[in-house]
């Protein structure tokens, strides 16, 4: 466990972040903010007034089309739809700050590394080494349909991951000390014998020529993963710096932490990857205050919006199951993690399609922590000591409401307990997020 806690913003480019129907409340700032570059800058001060390691944006492009094996109802309730590059809003959110990281998710399946490398390191370099990318290995069937491309079996695309990270490095490594000159006088920029020429023949990728980008204060993006099936979990202990992970309770986050460090040993990997678990705050006056509002929040939620975005995380048509049949009952292909996690949400592995739709649909499966500021600040540290964690990924309710009453009102609780900082000690997002 680290020595404060650390946290980060969890968000999407759509009209909602995690909870579905979040557009539909009076607070809710996103519907203009999807059309205004100031929503982004605002949150991203905000953020950095709460001393946030970073802005940490998922991505799922093409949606989810699993649910009646159709697009309507992603489109119908605005599940993640309209999906929006997150991209678009790195340089804006960075440009507004000075300490505050920008991680992005980037598919593996949608995209060539070099592509990856060139447009993640130029927004590192330029923010003075701010920047992460949360690896995903494409489990949406969605993405590839809307690509024309093939989607590969589940653990098979652990292995197209491996080779895309393979490509990446050789890209941010192949700048060696010494090679820019920016010698003005004698008109020579670099040194081309410091430079590789990178020749890379894999079994899914080809990639000849030099990196496109210098390399950043932090050398490289920090890398997050978050798949969390056996395959998943080794893909994490060779790349991530961090992994991210959702366990809908306090038992199962002790016991993912434990097993972490454990798969780390026998993978021979000396420093486990800090762990961070996704959240949702719901913040009250009162502890009944704060439960209407929970009650509100999963009230609103027509079960299809629910189960349509489930079944495309999950790769399972739930319109063909029982509500009240066990989640557990099922495989998949997509995202395995997710619905072990899911299957478990009450500890005893049975929950129903229907409990897990209603968790699913308030917060994509993230545990809630309703109640007063002092209540919530008391249950995150509970948390943050009794799993080993490094920290949270937060998922506000409203846009950017309850982000700014969590910093002006949870924020102020943390540093007077002594475990959050009160000021950025690192310059790049490396130094502050692994702190
Ligand atoms: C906390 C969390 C966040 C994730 N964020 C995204 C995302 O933004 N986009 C995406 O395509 N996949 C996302 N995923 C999917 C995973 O990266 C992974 O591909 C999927 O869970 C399948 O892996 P697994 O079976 O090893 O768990 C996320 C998963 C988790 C648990």
């Amino acid at each position: 466990m680290s020595e404060q806690m650390h946290l980060i913003g969890f968000y999407m480019h759509s009209p909602i972040n995690h909870s579905a129907m979040s557009w539909t409340d009076p607070e809710d700032g996103r519907l203009d903010g999807m059309a205004s570059f100031d929503h982004w800058k605002k949150l991203a001060r905000t953020l950095e007034r709460g001393c946030f390691d970073a802005a940490f944006f998922a991505d799922t492009p093409g949606g989810y089309d699993w649910y009646r094996d159709s697009l309507d109802d992603y489109v119908r309730y605005g599940v993640c739809w309209p999906s929006h590059d997150p991209m678009a809003l790195m340089g804006v959110m960075l440009a507004e700050t000075e300490h505050l990281g920008l991680a992005l998710t980037l598919s593996t399946s949608g995209s060539h590394p070099y592509t990856t490398v060139r447009r993640l390191s130029t927004l590192d370099y330029m923010s003075g080494g701010r920047v992460g990318w949360n690896i995903v290995s494409g489990h949406l069937r969605a993405e590839h349909r809307a690509l024309g491309a093939e989607q590969l079996q589940h653990d098979e695309r652990y292995d197209h991951a491996d080779e895309y990270m393979d490509v990446c490095y050789a890209l941010w490594n192949g700048i060696k000390p010494g090679a820019i000159l920016a010698d003005r006088e004698r008109g020579l920029y670099a040194d081309p014998e410091k430079i590789d020429v990178i020749d890379f023949q894999g079994d899914y990728f080809r990639c000849r020529g030099v990196p496109p980008v210098l390399p950043s204060a932090q050398g490289r993006p920090v890398l997050f993963q978050a798949g969390s099936s056996g395959r998943g979990q080794k893909f994490a202990l060779k790349h991530a710096d961090v992994v991210f992970a959702i366990q809908p309770q306090a038992a199962a986050m002790t016991k993912f932490v434990k097993k972490l460090g454990e798969t780390a040993e026998t993978e021979g990997r000396k420093d486990t990857p800090k762990v961070t678990f996704g959240l949702q705050c719901i913040l009250g006056g009162t502890e009944e205050e704060a439960k209407a509002h929970q009650k509100e929040i999963a009230d609103r939620i027509p079960i299809d919006a629910a189960l349509n975005r489930m079944s495309g995380t999950m790769g399972v048509d739930f319109s063909r199951l029982e509500l009240d049949s066990r989640l557990a009952d099922n495989t998949t292909e997509a995202s395995q993690g997710m619905l072990m996690a899911l299957a478990n949400m009450a500890g005893d592995g049975n929950a129903t399609v229907r409990d897990a739709a209603r968790l699913f649909g308030a917060s994509t499966g993230m545990p809630q922590v309703v109640g007063t500021p002092e209540q919530v600040a008391d249950e995150l540290e509970h948390l943050w000591r009794s799993s080993g964690c490094h920290g949270f990924n937060l998922t506000p309710t409203t846009s950017n409401s309850s982000v700014e009453e969590f910093v002006d009102e949870v924020v102020p609780l943390l540093q007077k307990k002594g475990i959050y900082r009160t000021e950025y000690t690192g310059k790049t997002f490396a130094e502050n997020v692994m702190a």
